[in-house]
């Protein structure tokens, strides 16, 4: 019998840039999470009915405790992970409001390219050579990392 296409797991992803200096919102991924510890842009699952953009909101009000402006598309991402097939909606995010509070336990960082925080999600690697692109910046991959092998925070 032939197997099942896999479903996409829909994802919002906000690269939120600080305007002042143009530095880049990395967040750890929680415990218990695929990939805990992992450095990755933040935002989460899209849940039925919702659109991109609310669904980031709601996300980064969950694990940021701030609130987004607005967002807009800027490029779709897939990456295939043993733990799931998903779609990343990426948006590029420059105003907010609220004080960051890391609602789950992350950590956070502000980073200019290219990046100075490891180990950092493979799905993520796109989105930051166009930003490296954009910016006449050389793009310096991260090196790969497995899951197992990543810090435990
Ligand atoms: N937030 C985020 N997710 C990413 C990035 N890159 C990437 O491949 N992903 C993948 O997108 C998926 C996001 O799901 P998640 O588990 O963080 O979402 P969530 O907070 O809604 O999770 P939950 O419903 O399990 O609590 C994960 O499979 C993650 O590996 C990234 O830069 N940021």
């Amino acid at each position: 019998m032939s197997e099942q296409p896999r479903k996409h797991t829909e994802v919002a992803v906000g690269v939120l840039i600080r305007l002042s200096d143009g530095a880049l919102l990395l967040s750890t991924r929680p415990e218990g999470k695929a990939y805990a510890g992992f450095w990755e842009f933040p935002g989460g699952k899209i849940e039925a009915g919702e659109t991109v953009e609310q669904a980031l909101r709601r996300e980064l009000q969950e694990e940021l405790g701030i609130t987004i402006d607005g967002a807009e598309v800027w490029k779709v991402t897939e990456h295939d992970y043993p733990h799931a097939l998903v779609r990343l909606h990426w948006c590029k995010v420059t105003a907010w409001s609220g004080e960051f509070e890391m609602r789950e336990g992350q950590r956070m960082a502000w980073q200019q390219l290219p990046l100075d925080v490891a180990p950092v999600l493979p799905g993520a690697f796109p989105v930051l050579q166009w930003l490296s692109q954009e910016r006449g910046l050389p793009f310096v991959a991260p090196p790969v990392v497995a899951p197992a092998d990543a810090p435990a925070s």
